[in-house]
């Protein structure tokens, strides 16, 4: 259930990978990203006025989701270890979407710099499948959400359905590699099925956050199943 490779290693992967990040979300997704991302937006229940957390937030994607759904009222942190994704996400903000504010902070997920009860609605997008211990980083999102609040998790899933999981294994190897070779990032797109295999399957994410204290948990699988979203609560 941890992840063996050192921290470092991947906070590394994500600073190589800041220039290209975006576009090529965008073109070896054909776009269904903003699809997945936005229903996990939806997901976390944040609401006009609430304040939220988007955890692992790379170049703000989901901040920026998050954001427009609580309003001016509202507050929105964003935070991630790589500070070249960050850097990115600033100045996305400052172009497109300088209302509300949005608070960005470098930290490690696995100790979050927060008080409990602190939040009503938080988000993470392809960030759990890195992190080095999957039961803390549920159990700090436990401790800093308040009573009632939901956590929504996205990341990649391996399908149970032979096919989806031969394609997914595929476009992976075949069209998502070679594409970021052109672009020098070789290791570091090739670092995405490698993951994926010590990934835990929905029903294991699901048992991991019932043991991080969570009373409701349940798995959405997306996209026939190659991805998928962890929605967590209490009450
Ligand atoms: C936004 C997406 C992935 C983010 C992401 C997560 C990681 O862990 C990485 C690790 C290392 C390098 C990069 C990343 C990274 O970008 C999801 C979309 C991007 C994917 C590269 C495309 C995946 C495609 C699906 C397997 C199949 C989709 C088929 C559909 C018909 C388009
Ligand atoms: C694939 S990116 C996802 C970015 C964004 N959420 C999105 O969906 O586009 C994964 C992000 O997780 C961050 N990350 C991974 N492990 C982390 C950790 N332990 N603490 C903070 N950030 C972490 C990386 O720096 C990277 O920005």
């Amino acid at each position: 259930m941890t992840n063996e490779i050192p921290d470092i290693f991947i906070r590394d992967i994500f600073n190589r990978i800041a220039p290209v990040y975006d576009q090529l979300n965008d073109r070896l997704s054909l776009g269904q990203h903003r699809i997945w991302k936005e229903m996990t937006v939806k997901w976390s229940a944040a609401k006009p006025g609430d304040t939220c957390l988007d955890l692992c937030c790379g170049s703000g994607d989901l901040t920026f989701r998050l954001a427009r759904y609580v309003g001016v009222n509202g507050k929105v942190y964003g935070m991630d270890f790589s500070c070249n994704l960050l850097e990115t996400a600033k100045q996305r903000c400052q172009i497109y979407y300088p209302q509300p504010a949005i608070d960005w902070i470098e930290a490690d997920v696995l100790n979050l710099p927060f008080d409990n009860n602190q939040f009503d609605a938080i988000t993470m997008g392809y960030g759990l499948r890195n992190v080095k211990d999957i039961p803390r980083s549920l159990q700090e999102i436990h401790r800093v959400l308040k009573p009632g609040g939901k956590a929504a998790i996205l990341d990649f899933h391996r399908p149970d359905n032979g096919i989806f999981r031969a394609f997914q294994k595929w476009y992976l190897d075949n069209l998502v590699v070679p594409l970021a070779t052109n672009l020098g990032v070789k290791e570091e797109y090739a670092y995405i099925s490698s993951s994926l295999d010590h990934f835990p399957t929905g029903r294991q994410q699901v048992e991991i956050a019932r043991q991080a204290g969570f009373t409701n948990a349940t798995h959405y699988p997306i996209s026939n199943g190659m991805m998928g979203v962890l929605v967590i609560g209490n009450g």
